[in-house]
């Protein structure tokens, strides 16, 4: 479902490439974690496979589509089959715990009456049924991570890319998100998710792809985070 054929990438001004030669693929259902040092290539990984940017030499594919040639007005389409979660949430201050994830809804035109009934259906799935009327700010970080979460499943999309979604949060709090990811993943969506966090990697023995200098280091199933750390 996804696949890098022999990808590079080098940005603009910098000597060595973020990514070099890195060829993987990653099946529908499965659950991946991406590691590796800062600097070694993680986001410029997921960054590929929103086509948020092209790579320089080699294809990227995704749900049979090559990305490479896809024209600007398919890219909107490609991005709704993926939801993305950041350590940071990005949400939108100013709006609801129920109004953020309505907005991911909006802005692919579903109707109101679908919206009414999907979005507390996924606020419950992520324990926030309490908590639709509050105001991000309102919540602990966990908390907003979970609305996050929620928005980024609310279209149940083929892939969840997740960019240290555990970051920023206690070790407590990230086993939550973690129990969270992994549900999503048993309903069938790929997981793919980029972090630093060891005792996340070594507790949940997933597949491992480790980045070094940009490229794949080891590629592990059921792996650990490593002696390296
Ligand atoms: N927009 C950019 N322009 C120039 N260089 C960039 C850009 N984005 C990333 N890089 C460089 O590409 C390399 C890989 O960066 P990337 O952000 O993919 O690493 P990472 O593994 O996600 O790091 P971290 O764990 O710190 O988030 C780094 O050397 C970085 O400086």
């Amino acid at each position: 479902m996804i696949e890098l054929q022999h990808v590079t990438k080098l940005y603009p001004a910098s000597a060595r490439p973020a990514l070099d030669d890195v060829s993987t693929e990653i099946d529908k259902g499965e659950f991946v974690f991406l590691i590796g040092s800062s600097g070694s290539g993680k986001s410029t990984f997921l960054r590929l496979l929103l086509k948020e940017d092209d790579p320089t030499r080699g294809t990227v594919t995704v749900n049979g589509k090559t990305l490479n040639t896809m024209s600007k007005w398919q890219v909107p389409k490609l991005r709704r089959t993926m939801g993305c979660v950041f350590q940071d949430f990005r949400l939108l201050r100013n709006r609801t715990v129920s109004e953020n994830v309505a907005f991911a809804l909006e802005v692919i035109n579903k109707p109101h009456r679908t919206i009414k009934r999907v979005v507390p259906e996924v606020l419950e799935m992520v324990g926030l049924e309490g908590k639709a009327n509050r105001l991000p700010h309102e919540l602990s970080g966990g908390e907003q991570q979970r609305v996050a979460i929620a928005r980024a499943f609310v279209n149940r999309p083929l892939v969840l890319l997740a960019d240290e979604p555990t970051g920023n949060l206690d070790p407590e709090t990230s086993e939550g998100i973690m129990l969270l990811l992994e549900r999503i993943n048993r309903t069938g969506t790929t997981v793919i998710m980029a972090t630093h966090d060891y005792h996340i990697v070594d507790s949940m023995r997933r597949r491992v792809i480790e980045l070094n200098g940009g490229q794949i280091t080891r590629d592990q199933t059921r792996g650990v985070y490593g002696v390296g750390r």
